[in-house]
């Protein structure tokens, strides 16, 4: 769980209003920050706004206690010792801090100086002639605008941007920004060749082969960033650009004297100060990174602009990526780079994908953010590979519907308990699926809990923002997103402190748990029967002391047939209690057919999960059936309205130690009792 503290909630920063629109008008001025401010305006919009606590400059020390590393590579391709203290150098910075500034780095002073001159031209170009660039359609080699995520980011940036995409495939002369023309092509050059020098330093620094990080490509895309940083008549409200690491292998940043770069070290801010003639380098994700070559050894580390009263400030970034290019070419953790001291910590994953994924996640704000900016067209990281989608027809056969037992009863009446028993028997063996109603939950409880859950997803923002985390895995690298938000909190064993969860659905949360530990327990009593077991055997076996809640939030989806809300899968717990709104869309996989599991008001579905190999097991003993191979339930998404709300429970898996799990323990030990066993989904 996110770190969250005590009765802290904080209020918005901003007044509700029409966010999208407002960006809107703006994105159709195609004049970006600049023109704001050659329009003379003495105030900063809304729309740029951040959190005050994302504009403090409070952190950085004074002291020069803290310095990055500037490292000097006259002499690197001449004297043989030279290189291998500086080597060492690009080692050390590159693992310490992930940014180090290059002096002597052969690029001439005359050719920095001539590119920022350039950029600046762009800037100064006329609206009209600068207008024809101005496009959010990414898939061009140059692209002008106003903060690549501006649709989507909850706060804009006072940051203007071209960006030119060089390698492998440069644009033709005739497509680039007159001021470019030329320029730009020795540009390139030179930093291809600079980058080439830095990926064999890297590669040598790791140990390995010089051309290794060449020779996987990391050094075949090559794109800039031109930024222009207008003077900013109110500098404390805004940001140039918001805390990021760069999703690429390897950043060279040329900056002008204004100043305004900081890196996050040991939690402060940390100037990089403009060094004449000098380059930043810093290490981007893909060497880090999610799809990690060095496996950690190298760090992608935060870092941010500030605004400044003065400018405007100019700088170009040079990303080494295949982004641009997309490259199917999965990079994973370099294996000659792994031993049992340092297993592999990522999985593979493409470029495109870690990029577009990251881009979304450092919103914080889900999907609902997506779709409370007023996206029209679901991303690409949401769309899902047809054959996942239609792989297995909709069934419409009404004989096929999941079974509703009625507990009324269960604990005065025997005859009851065993008709029920022996349902509970059979919905398990046959489906894995049931409806329980009757079950002690009163009405009232269900309907406050998705509430709750609506309540704490309808937050702003900002406050929503403090319990977003990926702090239990840094490996999300799923082919493609569902269209879900997600709020996880582990119940039992060990429950969250009564104030470190949300306050506007706390007591909900604390309430509804407690009944759903009763209802379990129940439930464990009658599946224990139902296997031939005396009833407290699964619950003497701690079948029951865990409990991971998850309330889910399905936003509506603008084009529904693209994505789903949550992807075929199994649950990885003892068995699950659901409680859904009227909305709909969760299916179950049954004879290869997905069955709709409908909303009966008051009632919950139940989904055996784990316990249904042992009714295999059992049904093959008995009467020699096995019913299904596998129990799957899938979640396939409908086009409903923004109030989806589900809330959907878990026993989680603890304690296992009695013979008959034992064959399966190893196979699910991995996921024992983590937050991560339910991450599968994603
Ligand atoms: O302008 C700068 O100094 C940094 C820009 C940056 O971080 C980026 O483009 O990723
Ligand atoms: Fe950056």
């Amino acid at each position: 769980m996110a770190p969250v503290n005590a009765g802290e909630v904080q209020t918005p920063f901003e007044p509700k209003y029409d966010r999208a629109s407002e960006v809107k008008d703006f994105d159709d001025t195609k004049t970006g920050v600049k023109g704001l401010v050659d329009a003379g305006i003495s105030e900063v919009p809304r729309i740029f706004h951040q959190p005050p606590d994302t504009v403090g400059k409070t952190s950085v020390p004074s002291a020069t206690q803290f310095s990055i590393p500037v490292i000097d590579f006259q002499g690197v391709k001449e004297d043989p010792s030279t290189h291998k203290e500086i080597v060492k150098q690009v080692l050390n910075a590159s693992h310490e801090w992930g940014f180090f500034q290059i002096i002597n780095h052969g690029i001439p002073v005359s050719v920095l100086e001539e590119m920022k001159v350039r950029a600046r031209r762009f800037y100064e170009l006329d609206d009209e002639l600068k207008k024809q660039f101005y496009t959010r359609d990414t898939s061009k080699k140059v692209v002008y605008n106003c903060n690549f995520d501006l649709l989507i980011s909850p706060a804009a940036n006072w940051r203007d941007t071209v960006y030119c995409d060089m390698a492998p495939s440069p644009p033709k002369p005739e497509e680039l920004p007159e001021p470019f023309r030329g320029m730009i092509v020795e540009y390139t050059d030179r930093m291809m060749s600079l980058g080439h020098l830095l990926f064999e330093l890297i590669s040598e620094s790791l140990g390995l082969n010089p051309d290794h990080l060449v020779k996987i490509d990391c050094a075949k895309g090559l794109g800039h960033h031109f930024h222009y940083y207008p003077a900013c008549p109110q500098p404390e409200l805004t940001i140039g650009a918001s805390k990021h690491a760069d999703s690429c292998f390897l950043t060279v940043l040329l900056q002008d004297h204004i100043g305004g770069l900081q890196v996050l070290y040991e939690n402060q801010w940390i100037n990089v100060p403009p060094v004449p003639g000098a380059l930043v380098v810093n290490i981007g994700d893909l060497l880090q990174a999610s799809p990690l070559i060095s496996n950690d050894r190298l760090v992608s580390v935060k870092h941010r602009v500030l605004a400044n009263s003065v400018g405007p400030r100019i700088s170009v970034a040079s990303f080494f990526s295949t982004y641009f290019n997309p490259n199917p070419r999965l990079y994973g953790p370099i294996k000659e780079l792994l031993s049992s001291d340092n297993p592999p910590k990522y999985r593979e994953t493409t470029v495109v994908e870690t990029s577009e994924l990251k881009a979304f996640d450092d919103t914080k704000a889900g999907v609902k953010g997506l779709v409370d900016v007023g996206i029209t067209k679901v991303p690409r990281i949401f769309h899902q590979p047809p054959e996942k989608l239609h792989k297995f027809p909709v069934s419409n056969d009404s004989q096929f519907s999941i079974p509703v037992i009625d507990l009324e009863g269960v604990n005065n009446d025997p005859i009851t308990r065993k008709e029920v028993v022996d349902k509970v028997g059979n919905a398990s063996r046959k489906w894995g699926f049931f409806h329980v109603i009757n079950h002690g939950i009163p009405v009232s409880v269900l309907e406050e809990m998705k509430d709750g859950v609506r309540r704490f997803y309808e937050q702003d923002d900002e406050v929503k923002k403090q319990y977003y985390t990926r702090d239990f895995t840094k490996s999300v690298t799923s082919l493609a997103v569902n269209w879900r938000d997600t709020f996880f909190s582990r119940m039992a064993p060990g429950p969250p402190k009564v104030e470190d969860l949300p306050p506007v659905f706390r007591d909900i949360m604390v309430n509804y748990s407690k009944q759903v530990m009763n209802l379990g327990n129940l439930l464990l009593e009658l599946l224990s029967e139902a296997l031939g077991l005396k009833p407290d055997h699964l619950k003497d076996m701690d079948c029951g002391g865990g409990l991971l809640m998850l309330c889910h939030y399905y936003p509506g989806c603008p084009e529904p047939e693209l994505a789903l809300g949550t992807s075929k899968h199994a649950d990885n717990d003892f068995f699950t209690v659901l409680l859904q709104d009227p909305i709909g869309g969760l299916q179950v996989l049954h004879e290869d057919k997905w069955i709709d599991v409908p909303c009966s008001p008051g009632a919950l579905v139940i989904n055996i999960a784990y316990f249904e190999r042992c009714f295999r097991k059992r049904g093959a003993q008995s009467a020699g059936k096995l019913g299904r191979t596998e129990s799957f339930s899938g979640m396939f998404f409908q086009n409903f309205g923004p109030e989806t709300v589900r809330t959907y429970q878990g026993t989680n898996f603890f304690g296992l130690d009695n013979d008959m799990f034992v064959a399966k323990s190893t196979e699910l030990c991995g996921l024992c009792g983590k937050v991560a066993s339910f991450m599968s989904y994603w």
